[in-house]
């Protein structure tokens, strides 16, 4: 069994898991400038949190994995300061909305209406103070930290720490995600009845 002795994921996930509030409805998302802060109102509580490996998720300093939601993009609404935002990759599947002051991304828009996740903004809730949003619940994209530069024979000790903390690892997205993915797939091409 590796050890998971010093391994670090993720600020949220490194003391342990605080659980969500099932009646919780939203809060307020600040990015991490010290003046004139992006604000991005979240109106709902979020779903299927996890910590992401992959490259092109916002993680803070250190991190590396960042955690990431998604919530409905009607219940996103850029408060202040909306001018600092800027898309990331407007050719990515998900345009993230970066601040240009500070890097934190407030929120990621799918605009293709043929993606599996069309209508689900991505989100990250540690950029609130409000307390009671939805826990992580897996692991995203593991192997894809090494394309960050993570050393490859730290990955047995990653994996068992995000067991330890009740984060199953996946190296694509979980399977009821995955399953999702193919349904919409197989629906639009006929494999399986609309
Ligand atoms: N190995 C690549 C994987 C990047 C990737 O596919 N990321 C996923 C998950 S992000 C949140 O869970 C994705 O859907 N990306 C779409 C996008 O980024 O627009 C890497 O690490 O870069
Ligand atoms: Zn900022
Ligand atoms: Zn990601």
């Amino acid at each position: 069994m590796a050890s998971t002795e010093g391994v670090k994921i993720h600020p949220a996930v490194d003391n342990g898991i605080k659980q969500g509030n099932p009646s919780f409805a939203g809060g307020t998302l600040t990015c991490k400038c010290a003046t004139n802060p992006v604000k991005v109102r979240i109106t709902a509580q979020t779903a299927h949190n996890h910590v992401c490996g992959c490259t092109k998720c916002w993680k803070p300093q250190g991190a590396i994995f960042s955690q990431v939601a998604v919530v409905s993009r009607d219940a996103v609404q850029v408060l202040e300061n909306g001018d600092k935002l800027q898309v990331v990759n407007k050719d990515a599947p998900i345009q993230r909305y970066a601040c240009t002051g500070c890097g934190v991304h407030m929120y990621g828009r799918i605009e293709n209406k043929d993606h599996p996740f069309y209508g689900l903004d991505f989100v990250h809730t540690e950029l609130s103070k409000d307390e009671g949003w939805s826990a992580p619940e897996f692991a995203a994209f593991v192997s894809s930290v090494i394309e960050s530069g993570v050393d490859p024979s730290q990955m047995d000790g990653i994996r068992a720490r995000l067991r330890e903390l009740g984060l199953e690892p996946y190296d694509a997205l979980s399977p009821p995600l995955m399953d999702a993915i193919a349904t919409h797939v197989a629906k639009r091409s006929g494999a399986l009845a609309a």
